[in-house]
């Protein structure tokens, strides 16, 4: 049967998490789900640092089987919906599509997808409606981490892709030649750094030099650029390398996802922020540290704890702690504290690992977000509940 086309709206607010969730998600349905997907993003040139084939100058274009179309002032007056209109972030569609949607027959199902959280509260309003001005119910579609809300995105076969790497030392000793990454002694600890600016970094730094184990840090471009290179003294471009005492820096260009999903995959320990970055983190099944994106009141440390009370409940007491300590010293920009933190997290490496590595099985168990999603809109559009 033909199945009717899904639209998703995308702005792009600061960073690159917006569209880095909905550009993998309208992936995903078209490859697990052949549903059809029209993707509309309103800063093509960002989109392009994470889709490098992607050619902003066109208002229309088809990327991985996904209809991507430069969402422009003027919207196409002559648009008509199909069979689910998602909202990502609460971004504020075009007055013309909510006349549309509003006027379609049958109506559209409209939902507004939430920013991911670890916190129960979410539970109770995921999936709730609200009736909005044009006469249409918005629902709300929370991603999280429990078997009540929507789920984590994550593509079906991405496990075996990654167990396949991890398995092949030979990969990860390719990628890091064709990166340009000097050779480093066997016990060296490769570490990628994709964070915002804090100051805890300078303390993370001087930890590195000081320690008596080899660090090699590969820096994706980035804001986080902004806090090494003070105590850097230099800059450190795509390309560029650096030394200081036991810890080599190399830095590295943007890729696309899959690309940043290898360098994941490669290394010892991921520093990652926002949303996705942080997801590609736990799929990577290797030991992470999450820069939660920073919110008015400290609002963003209570998410943090939520998040490190379900990650951390599988790890002991000592362990536990000492990984909630790391988060919230990097978390609150405390250089200091982090002479103290990183042997601490040395010291539980191994315990880490080992749970970094069952972790995503546990919490996929119940299904990833784009089949809990497919499996929401069937439900509406067969039995309407
Ligand atoms: C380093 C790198 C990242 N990426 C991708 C991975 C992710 O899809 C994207 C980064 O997104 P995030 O990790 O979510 O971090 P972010 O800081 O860019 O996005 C944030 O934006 C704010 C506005 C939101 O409120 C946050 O919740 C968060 O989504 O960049 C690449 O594709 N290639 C790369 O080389």
């Amino acid at each position: 049967m033909h199945k009717r086309h899904w639209d998703i709206f995308c702005t792009v607010v600061d960073n690159y998490g917006d569209i880095g969730v909905t550009w993998r998600l309208a992936r995903q349905l078209v490859a697990e789900f052949a549903q059809p997907i029209r993707l509309w993003v309103d800063d093509l040139a960002s989109f392009a640092s994470l889709c490098p084939d992607l050619d902003p100058a066109l208002a229309t274009q088809t990327r991985d089987g996904v209809s991507i179309c430069r969402w422009d002032p003027d919207f196409d007056p002559t648009w008509q919906p199909g069979a689910l209109v998602i909202e990502a972030f609460a971004c504020q569609l075009p007055d013309a599509a909510l006349r549309a949607m509003a006027q379609a027959s049958p109506r559209p199902l409209w939902l507004n997808l939430e920013y991911l959280s670890a916190e129960a509260w979410i539970d109770d309003c995921h999936s709730l409606p609200s009736l909005q001005s044009n006469g249409l119910a918005k629902h709300f579609f929370f991603p999280g981490f429990s078997p009540r809300s929507g789920g984590l995105l994550c593509e079906g076969s991405l496990s075996a892709q990654r167990q396949a790497w991890q398995a092949d030392p030979a990969q990860r000793q390719a990628l890091f030649a064709q990166l340009g990454v000097p050779p480093q002694p066997a016990h060296c600890r490769y570490i990628s750094l994709f964070t915002y600016e804090t100051q805890a970094l300078p303390g993370l730094l001087q930890a590195w030099a000081d320690g008596q184990d080899p660090v090699c840090l590969l820096v994706p471009e980035g804001r986080v650029l902004a806090s090494l290179q003070p105590w850097l003294g230099q800059a450190l471009p795509a390309g560029a390398q650096a030394r200081r005492g036991n810890l080599q820096l190399v830095g590295l260009p943007m890729t696309d996802q899959a690309g940043y999903d290898r360098l994941l995959w490669s290394c010892d320990l991921n520093l990652v922020r926002g949303e996705d970055s942080f997801l590609r983190a736990q799929w990577a099944a290797r030991p992470f540290l999450w820069h939660i994106y920073q919110q008015e009141d400290d609002i963003h440390l209570e998410k943090l704890q939520a998040f490190m009370a379900r990650y951390a409940s599988g790890l002991s007491a000592e362990a536990r702690q000492a990984l909630l300590d790391f988060h919230l010293a990097y978390d609150r920009g405390e250089a200091e504290q982090m002479a103290i933190q990183w042997p601490q997290w040395c010291h539980h490496s191994a315990e880490y690992l080992s749970w970094a590595r069952r972790w995503p099985e546990q919490v996929l168990s119940g299904g990833d977000l784009a089949s809990r999603l497919v499996q929401w809109v069937e439900n509406r559009l067969e039995y309407g509940v």
